[in-house]
């Protein structure tokens, strides 16, 4: 597996390293000693899948009050523009984002450390996202910011996206 540093402290890329043979490769997606070693989480206590039947679905950019959770997330099918951004205030990095595009051909991921929110804006119909999340999911918890905040002007790439009700009515980042 390979651990790349994305632009935020804690935000990592994780790629295969597949072993090829004529039927195809054989690729490892977790492993308790490399995930511990990078300082990961080794245990993940909910595994979750979103749908999205549409190009240009946005969701969210969400995270947990309090800051707590952690997940890592890869696209099992299509494509989607993953975006993070830094909700640690005491950090150098509070108020930036990261992007990084997260393909089922890719077989990527992104771990996405507890004090930043996320979202993603599928590229294609019929993508799929899978979460490994380290924390149960709490509703009451359930935060985030508009998705197109001006102090963050994050470049979506498809205009128009479609949105749920809860998203079109988050606060911007203050
Ligand atoms: C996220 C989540 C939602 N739900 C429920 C709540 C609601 O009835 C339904 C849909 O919830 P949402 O509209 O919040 O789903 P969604 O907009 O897909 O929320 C997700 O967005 C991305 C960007 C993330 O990073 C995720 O952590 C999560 O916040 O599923 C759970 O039961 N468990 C969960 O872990």
């Amino acid at each position: 597996m390979k651990f790349t540093p994305l632009k935020l402290p804690g935000v990592l890329e994780i790629g295969i390293e597949p072993e090829i043979d004529a039927r195809g490769f054989f690729a490892r997606l977790f492993d308790l000693e490399a995930f511990a070693a990078h300082g990961l989480p080794t245990h993940f206590a909910q595994h979750s899948l979103s749908h999205n039947e549409r190009a240009g679905t946005l969701r969210g950019l969400h995270y947990q009050a309090g800051g707590l959770e952690a997940k890592l997330v890869r696209c099992v099918a299509g494509r989607a523009f993953d975006v993070i951004v830094d909700l640690r205030r005491s950090g150098p990095t509070y108020g930036q984002w990261c992007s990084v595009e997260l393909a089922a051909i890719s077989h990527n991921a992104v771990f996405i450390p507890a004090g930043c929110a996320h979202g993603f804006q599928t590229l294609v119909d019929g993508t799929e996202l899978m979460y490994q999340i380290d924390v149960a999911y709490d509703a009451q918890a359930a935060a985030g910011i508009r998705w197109d905040d001006p102090s963050l002007a994050i470049a979506w790439p498809l205009a128009d996206p479609i949105l749920s009700a809860r998203d079109r009515a988050l606060p911007y980042l203050t």
